[in-house]
């Protein structure tokens, strides 16, 4: 319930729209039973074709057992309804009544739309909100966030789930709203009409509507599951899609049909269950709702044919307005069980909303724009949260400005996680990295990181034009900046090549380019921003010579009259460092120039060069 209100906060920016949904269902409610209500004169004058005055007919009135105020207003609705009716020859009050009942259908539906309308504005517009806020904050989570998370379950929070909660939303209105009120409107006519007979009808249809709920109950259940079941196969789809390459490369393509067909089995044997209790509920209320309806007739049989206390037209009125009710009754005793069911849907869409980001801006954090100095990494320590064990282990180095920092370490040793937490992607465990004498965690995140560039190993491009791709992230740059920072990349002449030039889209992760062609214009990228700092992740897969030689350049320009730390695979990077560390497990092993480096026999760096570095 507590999900469920918070949910409804979300209706403050679309208040004047709900309100004029209200006001659209109160007329539309009206005019129902109203729509209704016609069809007793309807009939009245057409049983009564050989000059009986209908007038008198309808006037009869009602009966005992009503409240007074409620027999004094219905006296005076139906006086004045029969004054303007029942005037003139049998013609005019036939003509006189088709225009009623064509203006009540006409108006009622008009309503109806309009109703409709306001709530879809106000429920899509919750929506969009809610999907908008859940998305913006999964930016301000932390990396180990999506690490922990399945993309798949994430992706089917912001899109499934949302509509789960979308789907109840304008149900609970309509069910607060709109059905109370008919209900109120048909339980007037019904018992204007005969309040014995209203009694008794209660009576009988609270058992119907009982077994027609429970059906509803059993239906929830189920979707609860489904949604569930639904993420699952989001998930696999999810995973197989990006991961495609690798399935095929492995040849588990039948492993990964088997997987998801399992899903599918399970989804398609649970989507078969509840749709056999969905499709069973209108035979089953059809059944209940004539059991009634001939115990009705028999009753209201009696009191027409054999008592004569109520009019035939009467009585088909009354049949026609407690039908008229079974069907917001049935939609009112569900209104808990759509409640249960979206909250558990919005439970897992707070669930995001409700993780703290944990790297975020402090209150004292502080506005730097340059890079003067130097970085010094002050006894770090660091590991991941789900285990205790230290990933990096008092880490000591200061780095002047303008030097190449290569990395160097088996895998496992602690390089990416080592150069992750220079833009934040995560706070060190213990002890802190200075930016001229500054700690990170007192520099604004977004200066931070708009000091930095980053290249990664696997190059992240996005389905768009290579020359959105390059400007990512720059605001004013012109296409002669996209040029010369293509041409130091050495990108220039195969963007040419392509079939639209800068505007080709580059495929979804950039597949419609080689490895090269992606480095190079993820270098580009780096280059256009111009940052001072650069973070890179070189490639470990081998290039082509060409391609090598290219990227190799354009690496090399990249790092010029930088800071720059790079994981090295290749030989030239190391030869260029002005400095190398070299990891195992967490701990700088050794630190110096290759050659000093190399002399050690016993090092680790020998080994390692002999290993990763000498015959590339
Ligand atoms: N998100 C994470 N959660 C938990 N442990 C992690 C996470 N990321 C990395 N690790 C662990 O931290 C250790 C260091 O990983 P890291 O990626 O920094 O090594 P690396 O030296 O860059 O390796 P490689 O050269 O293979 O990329 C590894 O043992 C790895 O299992």
């Amino acid at each position: 319930m507590k999900t469920y209100f918070r949910v409804l906060k979300y209706i403050k920016p679309y208040k004047a729209h709900l309100i004029a949904s209200m006001i659209f269902t109160i007329f539309y409610s009206l005019l129902n039973g109203l729509s209704v209500y016609l069809t007793i004169p309807l009939l009245e004058t057409l049983f009564n074709q050989h000059g009986v005055n209908a007038k008198t007919v309808i006037t009869k009135k009602l009966n005992t057992g009503a409240t007074n105020w409620l027999n004094g207003l219905e006296e005076k609705i139906s006086t004045t309804f029969n004054s303007f009716v029942f005037e003139g020859d049998i013609n005019q009050i036939l003509l006189r009544i088709c225009f009623l009942v064509l203006f009540a259908f006409l108006a009622k539906n008009i309503f109806g739309y309009l109703q409709s309308y306001f709530l879809a504005f106000v429920e899509q517009g919750m929506i969009k909100d809610l999907r908008n806020e859940a998305y913006f904050h999964l930016h301000k989570l932390p990396m180990s966030f999506f690490k922990n998370e399945k993309t798949g379950n994430l992706i089917s929070r912001i899109t499934n789930d949302v509509q789960v909660v979308q789907n109840s939303i304008s149900a609970i209105f309509l069910n607060l709203i709109r059905e109370p009120l008919s209900i109120l409107v048909f339980l007037f006519i019904a018992v204007s009409i005969s309040w014995q007979l209203t009694l008794f009808s209660l009576l009988v249809l609270p058992v119907s509507i009982g077994i027609i709920s429970w059906i509803g109950l059993l239906l929830r259940k189920q979707s609860a599951i489904l949604q569930e079941k639904l993420s699952e196969i989001t998930t696999i789809l999810h995973e197989t899609i990006t991961g495609v390459k690798i399935v095929k490369a492995f040849g588990m393509e039948s492993y990964e049909n088997k997987k998801f067909s399992e899903q599918t089995k399970k989804f398609f044997k649970l989507v078969l269950k509840i749709t056999r209790i969905r499709n069973s509920s209108p035979h089953i209320t059809e059944v209940l709702s004539v059991f009634v309806g001939v115990i009705l007739i028999y009753y209201g049989g009696q009191l027409v044919l054999v008592e004569k206390s109520l009019k035939a037209s009467e009585f088909l009125g009354f049949l026609f307005s407690i039908f008229q009710m079974m069907p917001p009754i049935k939609e009112l005793s569900s209104v808990n069980n759509r409640i249960q069911e979206s909250s558990a849907a919005a439970d897992r869409v707070f669930e995001i909303l409700d993780t703290e980001p944990k790297i975020k801006n402090s209150k004292d954090s502080i506005s730097k724009k340059s890079f003067d100095d130097k970085i010094i990494f002050d006894n770090v320590s660091f590991h991941y949260d789900d285990s205790e064990e230290l990933i990096l282990d008092s880490i000591n180095i200061e780095v002047k400005k303008g030097s190449i920092i290569a990395i160097v370490g088996s895998s496992g040793s602690g390089k990416t996680t080592l150069v992750d937490l220079i833009p934040r992607f995560y706070d060190p465990t213990s002890g802190k990295i200075l930016v001229d004498g500054i700690d990170l965690k007192n520099i604004t995140i977004e200066d931070l990181r708009a000091m930095m560039g980053i290249v990664t190993q696997e190059t992240i491009l996005f389905n768009d034009t290579v020359k959105n791709n390059i400007s990512y992230g720059i605001q004013n740059c012109t296409d002669d900046d996209i040029i010369n920072a293509s041409i130091a990349a050495n990108a220039h002449n195969f963007i040419l090549e392509l079939p639209n030039g800068y505007n080709t889209v580059v495929g979804e992760k950039g597949t419609k380019l080689s490895g090269g062609q992606r480095q190079r214009i993820a270098i580009a990228r780096a280059l256009l921003k111009n940052p001072p700092i650069m973070i890179f992740d070189e490639a470990t897969s081998a290039l082509d010579n060409e391609s090598e030689a290219l990227v190799q350049e354009a690496i090399e320009r990249l790092m010029n009259e930088r800071t720059t730390f790079v994981i090295a695979h290749r030989l030239s990077t190391i030869r260029n460092a002005d400095r190398i560390i070299v990891l195992d497990k967490g701990k700088i092993v050794q630190d110096g120039k290759h050659d000093e480096l190399l002399s050690d026999e016993n090092g680790i760096y020998k080994k390692l060069y002999e290993l990763q570095f000498r015959e590339l």
